[in-house]
């Protein structure tokens, strides 16, 4: 184990054991920083309100896994982050785990958004080391909150060698996922965050990952440099329903979109007259299209003659779709980003 570097932010280093690994926390906000006016009240409260060093000095039993460093990174709701600020975390978290003294990252985060940065970490930082994103469901004032868990657990998670090489991963509930399938299903439960379909990668007890197989990456992902990146293009979302509105496609393009992602039925179908409208814009306007599904879990190779999604849902293939068009590729070239070896 290496010592952490005396640095600038060193003030933000929490406890040091030279026995220890050493692992950087990231903090964005959200509930697991949140603060409510009672400690029973799970639902109306502000998140962000709590600042990392309060979140970690409450768990004191981190100091047993980890020597940790603490940084503030924003203090919002994950409904309010901006592919701005996710990009300037991953910027951080690269320089972060360029460096030999640490073992891993953790980034606490509002559950709303965490499947997203945690795909977006997943695609673009390049390491072996753990990379772990948290969050809780409910605020730190609660009776019975999960956070202080949840962030014990992920510091465990990200201090252990049984998690190198595994990507970026997920971690709430006691259950470690994959960023790629790990998606957000339930809006008040604690045992939210779910991989249906692929299954989690592991689980961790008293502190101590276990995990069902050893290190794999998923078949389809492929690797984006942002280092040098200052601003993402801008890809909207559609939904698809019962007579839904074509025009909201241009209405989108016209508003600056570089490319689209489609929520759409069952997998992945859209409408006649919306795809009418989309065909256009692929063919005239050379906007690549992308045909997700509302449906949680599903292949979808139907699209048109747009792009499809194949398992990514419409929140993950978006930033895919904006790392693809940030990096030059071609509508042929994102179509073979999607189709990868599924
Ligand atoms: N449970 C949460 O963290 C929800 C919150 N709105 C957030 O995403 O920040």
């Amino acid at each position: 184990t290496l010592i952490y570097k005396r640095e600038s932010n060193a003030s933000d280093l929490i406890s040091f054991n030279a026995s220890l690994p050493n692992v950087t926390i990231f903090a964005m906000g959200g509930t697991i920083a949140g603060s409510a006016a009672s400690n029973a009240e799970t639902a109306d409260y502000k998140a962000g309100a709590v600042g990392i060093q309060t979140l970690v000095e409450a768990v004191p039993d981190i100091k047993n896994v980890s020597n940790v460093r603490g940084i503030q990174v924003t203090s919002v709701g994950s409904e309010n982050l901006t592919p701005a600020n996710v990009l300037n975390l991953t910027q951080l978290v690269i320089n972060e785990v360029a460096k030999d003294d640490v073992h891993g990252i953790v980034v606490t985060h509002g559950t709303d958004s965490l499947e997203e940065t945690a795909m977006f970490l997943d695609l673009t930082v390049n390491t072996t080391k753990p990379i772990v994103v948290v969050g809780a469901m409910r605020p730190s004032t609660a009776i019975s909150a999960d956070g202080p868990m949840n962030l014990l657990n992920a510091v465990a998670v990200a201090a252990s060698d049984r998690s190198v090489g595994r990507g970026t991963m997920i971690l709430l509930n006691d259950r470690i996922g994959s960023a790629f399938y790990t998606t957000k299903t339930n809006g008040n439960t604690l045992d939210t965050f779910k991989s249906y379909e692929a299954g989690f990668l592991g689980m961790i007890v008293d502190q101590r990952p276990h995990f069902y197989y050893s290190p794999a990456t998923p078949t389809a992902k492929v690797q984006f440099d942002i280092r040098n990146t200052t601003v993402l293009p801008q890809v909207d979302i559609l939904y698809g329903y019962q007579g839904l509105n074509p025009t909201l496609a241009k209405a989108a393009v016209n508003s600056g979109a570089k490319g689209l992602v489609l929520a759409g039925m069952g997998a992945a179908s859209w409408t006649d007259p919306g795809n009418d409208v989309i065909d256009g814009l692929i063919r005239n306007q050379s906007i690549p299209v992308v045909y997700s599904h509302r449906t949680m879990d599903g292949f979808s190779d139907y699209s048109y003659n747009g792009i499809p999604a194949y398992f990514h849902n419409p929140q993950k293939a978006r930033y895919m779709l904006m790392l693809a068009i940030n990096a030059g590729y071609s509508i042929q070239n994102i179509t073979d980003m999607f189709h990868l070896e599924y």
